[in-house]
């Protein structure tokens, strides 16, 4: 797969993507100028740390020269906190990770963030590397949005902190669970939405229900890695046109916490991509059909369409705290069409309740 790249004010960085990234994870770090004294922190998960391609990867780093060590939390969205953060800070001190040292963040879109958000504030910041290993992160790693959660909302603190390079090993996805491979989907699936509809109309006419091979899956995932590329480009600490990619997320992202987190990102943002796409309809912005195709192309990759029963008012709450807001009302990215979204500003709760409560009634 050919390497793309990201433009970015604090330094151009590439995305290098094939099958091979791991077993050569050193000499990726060699190819960075990354000097042979630097300090090298993997941060990961305990799933992911114990799968043999970490261990390979991890290796290669200490092949290559450098001095390791590897910090593990526990897998899932309840390490994106403050509380797990608070752990990993004293362990790089006393590695003697100096400002010249660099941080990986090998694992999926939880350990992007996570391990970014330590790398944007340890020191006041250190250079960190994306090494993705599911096919959601492959929005995650890219970006540089990296934070963690806060009980209240997710994502509620963190930085714009660009990444010094994304390295991904596509042979990593073959090992993904199957409701990890379909969460990545939804993620696939909103890029199509927002820029790409000849990828969208791929997923429906043929939904990619597990991991292809790779003449198959790289097309897709550069096409959709493209669209995120295109918009972080043109926008990247969003101040508008990046609100784009949150399109599924403000209703996504409630939904998500409401579940604690027993819903994947990915299949908390299908809900919300189906319920955004109805308030689009009842906004007299997307033909109801279109809305029909996105929920039928989002239930054809196995991801659930419909809300949880959750009290509307708790699921509000946490619409509130939503970042792209800039007043009383409320900011939605909302679907015009498949490959084109608006920025929608003055939405009020009770439209968008009653999207809800009838999409609860259809549910039924
Ligand atoms: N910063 C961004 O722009 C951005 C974009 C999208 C999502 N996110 C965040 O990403 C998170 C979701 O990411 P995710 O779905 O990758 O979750 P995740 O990082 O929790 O990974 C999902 C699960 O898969 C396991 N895993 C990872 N790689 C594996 C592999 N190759 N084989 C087998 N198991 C593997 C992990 O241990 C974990 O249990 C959410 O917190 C979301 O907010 C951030
Ligand atoms: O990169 C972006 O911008 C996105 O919105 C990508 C989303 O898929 C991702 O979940 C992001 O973390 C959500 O951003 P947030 O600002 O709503 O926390
Ligand atoms: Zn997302």
């Amino acid at each position: 797969m050919s390497t793309l790249h990201v433009k970015s004010k604090t330094g151009d960085y590439p995305v290098v993507a094939d099958g091979h990234v791991l077993e050569k994870l050193g000499e990726h770090l060699v190819a960075l100028n990354t000097p042979k004294d630097t300090r090298v922190t993997i941060i990961t998960d305990e799933t992911v740390g114990q799968l043999p391609f970490a261990k390979t990867a991890i290796q290669s780093i200490e092949d290559a020269g450098y001095r390791t060590q590897c910090l593990e939390v526990p897998a899932g969205d309840q390490s994106k906190s403050l509380a797990v953060a608070s752990t990993l800070y004293p362990k790089l001190l006393a590695f003697g990770m100096r400002r010249s040292d660099l941080i990986v963040a090998l694992g999926g879109g939880v350990i992007g963030d996570l391990a970014g958000f330590i790398a944007a504030t340890y020191l006041r910041g250190i250079a960190f590397v994306q090494a993705p290993t599911t096919l959601l992160a492959h929005d995650s790693s890219i970006g540089g949005k990296v934070g963690v959660n806060l009980p209240e909302g997710k994502n509620l603190v963190g930085a714009f902190y660009p990444p010094r390079a994304v390295l991904y090993d596509l042979s990593a996805l073959a090992h993904l669970p199957a409701r990890q491979w379909i969460n990545g989907m939804a993620e696939v699936i909103k890029h199509g939405i927002i820029g790409n509809p000849q990828l969208f109309e791929q997923l429906e006419a043929q939904p990619l229900t597990s991991c292809p091979d790779a003449a198959v899956l790289e097309p897709i995932l550069t096409a959709a890695m493209k669209v995120k590329i295109d918009v972080v480009e043109a926008d990247e600490r969003e101040a508008s046109r990046r609100q784009v990619l949150n399109i599924g997320h403000t209703l996504g992202h409630a939904i998500e916490q409401r579940s604690h987190y027993q819903l994947g990102h990915g299949e908390a943002v299908s809900i919300g991509l189906v319920l955004e796409a109805k308030l689009a309809v009842a906004r007299g912005l997307l033909d109801e059909q279109t809305a029909r195709r996105i929920e039928v192309v989002l239930a054809n990759h196995g991801l659930p369409t419909a809300p949880p029963r959750d009290d509307w008012n708790e699921v509000a709450a946490l619409i509130d705290v939503d970042k792209k807001h800039g007043s009383t009302l409320w900011t939605f990215a909302l679907p015009t069409a498949i490959g084109d979204v608006a920025i929608v500003k003055d939405v009020s709760k009770a439209e968008v309740e009653v999207v809800y409560q009838r999409a609860l009634e259809e549910a039924e």
